[in-house]
């Protein structure tokens, strides 16, 4: 790469000659897919280097590589001036690489103990319960996780408290180079606070960091140094304090290229009808909701981690049970609402977690597109896809999906790339009501815009979007109202220019 620097750019405090890593004109090659093409980067003892690059660019397959689960098709890798050319996630932990993935590594059906005890389990004889409890245990309480329990079941778990798990146990494998893949992409500002905690903890110790993230706010507070990838290379670096958004958000995309919010839109019509209403919806974790939604609205649900804002969307699409005392989509009550039934009735959902919920990632691209619209047997998939071809070609490339096309498999696309399909299959389908739970997770700032802009299409054409964000500048932004939840129902509703980052903390935290 013509533009590899490898000049030192950490903290004087962390200051040494010679570089952790060293990755030197990284190629990958999946078929005929470049997923990298001359990717070169260092990273110091002690600095947070991050990587950034639109949806697809390459940043997770550096990270699979580093990690040990892929290896690249050419180029080198040092570590400590040694060549790293390991062939397995045990090998590159053993020689002080963890990574905590973008697509969660762990096992549902095991506890939480059993997670983070599980890379300590390998070949080292009977696995004692007790012991594992204890460890995690001591863990969690070592890294400041106070509100997880060892015995719990992880895949009972909220996505956030997954991904917490997930870093924890990279943290303890006590490595030399931490690699984050969008390890905060569903962490709550809070979570993030307390990811930033345990990265300050370990960089003062020499660690180094690699931060993947498309949230240019958390680059700006955490990373000494950046790399750009563009197409599978690295296309330039940048250092804390010398970088604006708009550059690097040019930089990634290879040309001029803005972040920015929509206008508001206009509020609907007086007289929109109702598209959804509730009223005293109970389920485990909602104590009486009151929401209503008009057809072009799109309202918010705000609040802090855990006060069920997941659980709301996941009941208004009858994927979790709940009752009401009075519960009506486009005035006709919801009864026995199932998500088959809840797609009949013209609402569509975007789940927490694409890759348990969303998706078939066997699947292709097409097929996933049209899963909520297959009928369950014949005609089949494939005689549909080709019926419906201008439809998916359509969504496709209204939202930039990068693939090969409909019949590339889903799970051979990147992270970002795979939500936008889960969002897509809902465009131009018909809807009266979108359910959509931070459906920007994993998505790059252009992206986002494009999906901003998809949202608010859907808006005009009448469909009520109600949807819950991690990042509360999008509500802020994008809403008509937003209904803050606490401790299972709705604490305020803000309306128009109520809607501020500071009366959604202010009633989120029950003070407003
Ligand atoms: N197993 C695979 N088979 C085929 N292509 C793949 C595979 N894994 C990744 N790719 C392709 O490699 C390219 C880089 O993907 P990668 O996941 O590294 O991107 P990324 O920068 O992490 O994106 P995101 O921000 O969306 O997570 C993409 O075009 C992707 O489709």
């Amino acid at each position: 790469m013509d533009n590899l620097t490898l000049r030192s750019t950490a903290p004087d405090a962390v200051l040494r000659t010679e570089p952790l890593l060293v990755a030197s004109d990284l190629t990958k090659r999946y078929g005929a897919v470049r997923a990298l093409d001359g990717a070169s980067f260092s990273c110091m003892p002690g600095e947070v280097l991050a990587l950034v690059g639109e949806n697809g660019a390459g940043k997770s397959t550096v990270s699979r590589i580093l990690a040990g689960a892929t290896e690249a098709t050419s180029g080198g890798i040092t570590l400590d001036g040694e060549p790293f050319d390991v062939t397995s996630i045990a090998e590159a932990r053993e020689r002080g690489v963890a990574c905590a993935f973008q697509e969660l590594a762990l096992v549902p059906d095991w506890t939480v103990a059993e997670n983070l005890m599980l890379p300590e389990r390998r070949g080292r004889g009977m696995f004692s319960q007790r012991k594992a409890r204890e460890q995690a245990e001591e863990l969690l309480a070592r890294l400041d996780v106070t509100h997880l329990d060892p015995s719990s079941v992880v895949g009972d778990l909220r996505l956030a408290d997954r991904q917490v798990i997930e870093i924890v146990r990279a943290i303890a494998a006590d490595p030399k180079l931490l690699i984050l893949d969008e390890a905060s992409s569903a962490l709550s500002p809070t979570g993030v606070s307390w990811l930033f905690a345990r990265i300050r903890e370990l960089t003062v110790q020499g660690v180094g960091v690699i931060y993947v993230s498309h949230r240019l706010g958390e680059i700006s507070e955490i990373a000494d140094r950046g790399t750009v990838l563009r197409d599978g290379a690295s296309v330039g670096e940048f250092t804390r304090g010398s970088w604006s958004e708009d550059d690097l958000v040019s930089q990634m995309a290879g040309r001029t290229a803005r972040r920015h919010f929509p206008d508001r839109p206009d509020a609907p019509a007086a007289d929109a009808p109702l598209a959804l209403e509730v009223r005293g919806l109970r389920s485990e974790a909602l104590t009486g909701v009151d929401l209503t939604a008009h057809r072009g609205e799109i309202v918010g649900i705000g609040g802090l981690q855990g006060q069920g804002q997941t659980e709301l969307l996941r009941c208004l699409f009858g994927a979790t049970p709940a009752l009401a005392e009075e519960w009506t989509i486009g005035g006709r009550p919801a009864r026995h609402l199932t998500p088959t039934r809840a797609v009949r009735r013209g609402v569509g959902f975007v789940p927490e977690d694409r890759k348990t919920e969303g998706l078939a990632l066997t699947l292709s691209v097409g097929e996933n597109l049209l899963a909520p619209w297959l009928r369950p047997i014949a005609p089949g998939g494939p005689v549909q896809l080709r019926r419906e071809r201008s439809w998916v070609d359509r969504v496709l490339g209204s939202l930039s999906v990068r693939t090969r096309g409909p019949n590339e498999a889903v799970g051979a696309l990147s992270g970002g790339n795979q939500q936008k399909v889960v969002f897509g299959r809902w465009i131009d389908r018909n809807r009266s009501v979108l359910l959509l739970h931070d459906p920007t997770r994993g998505i790059d700032v252009r992206a986002k815009q494009e999906l901003y802009a998809a949202m608010l299409e859907l808006a005009k054409s009448g469909v009520a979007i109600i949807w819950f964000s991690t990042e509360v500048e999008e509500l802020v932004h994008l809403c008509h109202r937003v209904a803050v939840l606490y401790r299972g129902r709705v604490a305020r509703v803000l309306e128009g220019d109520q809607i501020t980052p500071d009366a959604i903390v202010g009633a989120a935290v029950g003070t407003a």
